[in-house]
């Protein structure tokens, strides 16, 4: 397999993962400016974790070169994800997954919010992350915005109680499809994530730490171990689990 991006954070951690990993042959480790395209043939997976401006691309180099794609850079939007299903479709042999989180903790806070969604009048992200993340909101809290407003939609449940007249801007977090959602950057932080859901008289937190990036790892693996068994575009890990 191939790492995109190895000399970073996520990057390097994968990389040794990798390396200790039974039955995983690290083959390419590649940084800014090396050719993707000269994976065919020598890898038959790879994983990117590059930065946002750049993740795209990498995706669509890998379908060109026919190489299964594990995606873990972040930043991705609708219009992008539509991009690498068209090209996806063209070639049904590979596959590809785009996963903003493989820490299980994360996953499951993700679950467990769409799961508690349709039961609670309000619900917010708040996210912590070390100061050196390139983008806000982070991938997981798009995505578990995504998952609150879905549930919620399912139920029928309308706007959230909210009579905030005047603000600064930024003041009530991004609206992500009508989920308010919160960025904090501190240092000595990792990756963070609180999701508020309240009721009159009641509230649920659920939390997810990351305190190092090896709780990343073995979703990272089962991912590498699984990417060629499911052809096609796949988001969220959780799609690869049986929850
Ligand atoms: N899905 C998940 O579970 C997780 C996802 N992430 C995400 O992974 C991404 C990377 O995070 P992190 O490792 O902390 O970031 P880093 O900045 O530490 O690493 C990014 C790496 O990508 C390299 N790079 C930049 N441009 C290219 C390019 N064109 N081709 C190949 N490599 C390139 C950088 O090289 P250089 O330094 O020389 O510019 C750097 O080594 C982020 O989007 C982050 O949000 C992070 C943690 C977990
Ligand atoms: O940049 C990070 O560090 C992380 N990025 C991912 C995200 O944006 O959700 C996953 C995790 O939160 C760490």
């Amino acid at each position: 397999m191939a790492v995109l991006g190895a000399a970073g954070r996520m990057g390097s951690t994968t990389t040794a993962a990798v390396r200790a990993a039974d039955g995983l042959e690290l083959v390419a480790e590649l940084g800014e400016g090396d050719d993707v395209a000269a994976l065919t043939g020598v890898a038959d997976v790879a994983i990117d974790f590059t930065v946002p401006e750049v993740t795209e691309a990498n995706v669509h180099a890998l379908l060109d070169a026919g190489v299964h794609a594990v995606v873990g850079t972040t930043g991705w939007d609708a219009a992008a994800l539509g991009r690498v299903r068209a090209h996806a479709s063209t070639r049904p042999d590979v596959g590809v997954l785009i996963a903003p989180n493989f820490a299980l903790s994360a996953v499951l806070a993700m679950r467990f919010a769409s799961v508690a969604a349709r039961y609670f009048a309000s619900a917010e992200v708040v996210e912590m992350h070390h100061p050196r993340k390139l983008d806000a909101p982070s991938g997981t809290a798009v995505h578990t915005a995504h998952g609150i407003a879905a549930a919620r939609a399912e139920a029928g449940l309308g706007a959230m109680p909210d009579a905030t007249a005047t603000s600064l801007p930024g003041a009530r977090g991004a609206d992500v499809d009508g989920v308010n959602v919160h960025s904090l950057r501190l240092a000595g932080l990792v990756a963070h994530e609180q999701i508020f859901l309240s009721n009159p008289g009641e509230l649920l937190t659920i939390r997810t730490d990351s305190f190092d990036r090896v709780s990343f790892m073995p979703g990272v693996l089962l991912a590498v171990r699984e990417v060629a068994a499911r052809p096609g575009v796949h988001v969220g890990l959780d799609t690869y689990l049986d929850l």
